[in-house]
């Protein structure tokens, strides 16, 4: 069952064009996993690779399960996490900032790693976010074919929708195996994107709290 909450967050991200391109082919999980299974046997023994050799002989059932339930799990909102909200009965109206939350996702165009941390802050208005549920957040949708802008813009409006409001902000500093493992093999470069909302994108103390 997908959430209301989940509802609420992919309308947002369709309305502002912010959805992962996908397409409804309405395949069952199990259908997807035993459809990619096949099509790795097809991949590797194309590669040369002798699928009767005991260690390779599950290659095509790890790619398969790694793939529809694991790294590309957040495709399916029914995955999105449970969030605990809290009415912010203290009054909270300052800044409250995460930073170090891993960030391991996968490149759209190489299927290779994107592995780095975000760092993201709002200011409450009516409700504060259980802490983890923004590892969550950013987890989920980390874990579908990315580029690392999207996955920011993603991120950002996901806790606008479930905070009810504006002021959020995110940045994200990553390496991208598809630039350090191959093509043109960089081992330094880190990509930092970062998606202001509301005051962090208006006010430049708020902004300049955030970034530094
Ligand atoms: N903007 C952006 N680009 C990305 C991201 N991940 C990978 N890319 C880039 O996507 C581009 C794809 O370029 P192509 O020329 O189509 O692919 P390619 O021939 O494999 O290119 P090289 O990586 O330069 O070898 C590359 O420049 C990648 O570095 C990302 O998260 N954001
Ligand atoms: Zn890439």
């Amino acid at each position: 069952m997908i959430s209301s909450e989940a509802m609420a967050v992919r309308n947002q991200l369709i309305e502002k064009g912010l959805e992962t391109p996908t397409i409804d082919n309405r395949m069952p999980q199990e259908q997807r996993y035993e459809r990619i299974k096949g099509l790795m046997t097809e991949v590797l023994s194309t590669l040369g690779l002798n699928l009767e050799d005991d260690s390779l002989q599950e290659t095509p059932h790890r790619i398969a399960k790694m793939y529809v339930y694991e790294v590309f799990s957040g495709l399916d909102y029914k995955n999105f996490p449970d969030i605990a909200m809290i009415d912010n009965k203290m009054g909270v109206e300052e800044m409250i900032k995460v930073r170090d939350i891993s960030v391991l996702s996968s490149c759209e165009h190489h299927f290779v790693t994107i592995d780095g941390t975000a760092k993201v802050a709002y200011i409450p208005n009516k409700k504060i976010i259980g802490l983890s549920k923004i590892n969550r957040l950013v987890r989920f949708f980390s874990q579908r074919p990315q580029v690392q802008e999207r996955l920011t813009q993603q991120i950002l409006v996901a806790l606008q929708t479930l905070l009810e409001t504006n002021n959020v902000a995110i940045s994200i500093n990553a390496t991208h195996y598809c630039v350090k493992s191959r093509g043109v093999m960089d081992v330094n470069s880190k990509t930092e994107t970062t998606a202001l909302g509301g005051i962090f994108k208006s006010n430049e103390r708020t902004r300049a709290e955030f970034l530094n």
